[in-house]
């Protein structure tokens, strides 16, 4: 499922020192009641008898030994009976079952869970990741039980440096971090966003084999400006408005600067801050500290591994991705991350003709498209606005519609968080785009966030689409034998490789280059180089 040897291969290319962060062995320092309490070392019935002896759980346990495989088999009819019995109730009933039985199991036997999981991550990403994780985090302060990760508050200020050693794990080596402020596509969930970083670390976990005792979930709460929840009598987080300017800053320097202290080598993941500082923090730590921005950086990274892929499907040459026409929907963080690193390889194709590169890119925002008379045009956005008039008399502000009628692009791309923004009017107007092969690429989450689904796509855009979405849709029955594929452009597939690649290579710094190298190496079967250099 994931190309993650390769991923993992060229951040490794791309980084000087080389060391090994295989973990030793484990030594169990509990005994008794604290063993069966403590999902890492927790094995329930299937502690043999001379363990049971030697750590004193002998009479603790039901007499029997149940061997790991049995319990495996044993969850997995779980599993599958509870399927049987909700077929036919709403999904989020179903689909908040499903992830409280695994959660229940994640809990209790960790060994267990991780298990199930690789063996069965087709079925359990979209449980334990986009979509259910979306509803899991609406619904986390009435599902919380037991916690897992830390909680760094705007309250912990100046404790920060001591607090970090509550954390009982010696090693910390991948740390995803996010403060809630913009959580998938469903805005400011609070502290109640803590279940993006622990699904984003299973996928670490079941993706790139890193040890489960190494990683930390962190939720940096600061404040929400989510009104229902502040006034939500269950909220579990700080009831106050987010903190902001140096006040915010300093909370999350001095979050980093305790990492650092007590794990110099972890490597901190930023995740579904808000855009203006998922920017700001990432230009502020990258030269400092081990970490990057997954929905910056990862995201543009797989987006590029998917456009590439899309220029091979077509039958053309990679290089020929320089003349593709793009327009990206949606000027947030993760669209305009996409559009730097895309802009850059076209640029490189096009022998480093910068200028032409960005002619072919356009890009829209809730406003529309977005030009030079943009009135207070974000300076992210700046580099990608046109020149109003430019092309075909496009000016500012054009709908999405007048935009697509006249590019005719060979790329249609979705980071908007807004579903069903690629319309029927839009989708049926893809069917003029100058491509034989033409993408559409709604990669915003969860579904219904994503903005058209995968039937309504090849329905009105036609059957010869390239299509993919950042949250799982089935694939499309089109009649006559005919299946319409759907493909997913979700940076998990991206980035357990970059944090694999960087734990095994020793890496002080990721960089942009990293990412590049990554998305090309990932299309580029034969090469034993990436194909832009
Ligand atoms: N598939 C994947 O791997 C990833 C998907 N995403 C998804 O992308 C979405 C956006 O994320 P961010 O960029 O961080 O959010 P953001 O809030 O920073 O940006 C959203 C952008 O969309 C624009 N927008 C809003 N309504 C629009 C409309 N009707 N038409 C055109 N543009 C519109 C906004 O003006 C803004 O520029 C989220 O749903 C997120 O889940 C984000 C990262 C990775
Ligand atoms: C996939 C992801 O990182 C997001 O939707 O924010
Ligand atoms: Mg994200």
């Amino acid at each position: 499922m994931w190309n993650l040897a390769r991923v993992a291969a060229s951040v490794l290319s791309r980084s000087r020192r080389f060391s090994t962060a295989i973990p030793g062995p484990c030594m169990v320092h509990k005994r008794g009641t604290d063993i069966l309490h403590d999902p890492w070392f927790n094995k329930d019935t299937g502690f043999p008898l001379t363990e049971r002896d030697r750590l004193g759980l002998r009479g603790l346990l039901p007499p029997r030994v149940i061997s790991f495989e049995q319990q495996y088999a044993r969850f997995m009819e779980s599993f599958r009976s509870l399927e049987k019995n909700t077929e036919g109730q709403p999904n989020k009933v179903v689909s908040l079952a499903k992830w409280r039985i695994l959660n229940r199991l994640h809990d209790r036997n960790e060994t267990l869970y991780y298990r199930v999981l690789i063996d069965n991550i087709k079925d359990f990403a979209p449980i334990i990741y986009t979509p259910t994780v979306g509803l899991v985090c609406q619904n986390y302060s009435g599902l919380f039980r037991r916690p897992r990760g830390m909680y760094f508050s705007a309250k912990d200020k100046g404790e920060m440096m001591s607090m970090i050693y509550n954390w009982p794990a010696q090693q910390v080596d991948m740390i995803v971090l996010t403060d809630g402020s913009r959580i998938l596509g469903l805005g400011d969930l609070g502290v109640q966003g803590i279940g993006i970083p622990i699904g984003k670390l299973d996928v670490y976990v079941a993706a790139a084999g890193i040890n489960p005792q190494r990683i930390l979930p962190v939720m940096l709460d600061v404040g929400t400006n989510n009104q229902k929840l502040l006034e939500d009598r269950l909220y579990l987080g700080l009831r106050q408005p987010r903190l902001e300017g140096e006040e915010y800053l300093s909370i999350v320097d001095e979050f980093m600067e305790a990492v650092h202290a007590r794990w110099p080598k972890a490597i901190v993941q930023f995740e579904d801050f808000q855009m203006k500082w998922a920017f700001e923090t990432l230009e502020r730590y990258r030269k400092r500290f081990c970490m990057f921005n997954d929905d910056i950086q990862g995201t543009a990274g797989v987006a590029l591994a998917g456009l590439l892929g899309t220029v091979r499907a077509q039958g053309l040459s990679l290089t020929d991705f320089a003349d593709q026409k793009i327009v990206v929907v949606g000027a947030g963080s993760a669209g305009l991350g996409v559009l730097k690193m895309a802009v850059q390889a076209a640029a490189r194709m096009a022998g480093n003709n910068d200028a032409f590169a960005r002619n072919k890119f356009f890009l829209l925002d809730k406003d529309g498209l977005i030009t030079k008379e943009r009135k207070n045009l974000d300076p992210a956005a700046a580099p990608f606005a046109k020149d109003p008039g430019d092309f075909m008399g496009l000016r500012e502000g054009a709908s999405l519609l007048e935009v697509v009628r006249k590019v005719k692009p060979h790329v249609l791309l979705g980071l908007s968080g807004v579903g069903g923004v690629f319309n029927e009017e839009v989708l049926k107007a893809m069917r003029e785009s100058d491509s034989v092969k033409p993408a559409i690429f709604a990669m915003s989450n969860p579904t219904m966030n994503a903005e058209c689904t995968a039937a309504d796509a090849f329905k009105h855009a036609g059957e010869n689409i390239v299509f993919a979405s950042g949250s799982p849709f089935e694939n499309v029955d089109l009649g006559n034998g005919k299946i319409g594929h759907v493909n997913q452009a979700n940076n998990m597939y991206l980035f357990p490789g970059i944090g694999l690649g960087t734990l095994l290579s020793g890496a002080r710094f990721i960089t942009d280059g990293m990412l590049q190298q990554a998305a090309e190496w990932y299309v580029c079967d034969n090469c034993n180089e990436p194909i832009s250099t």
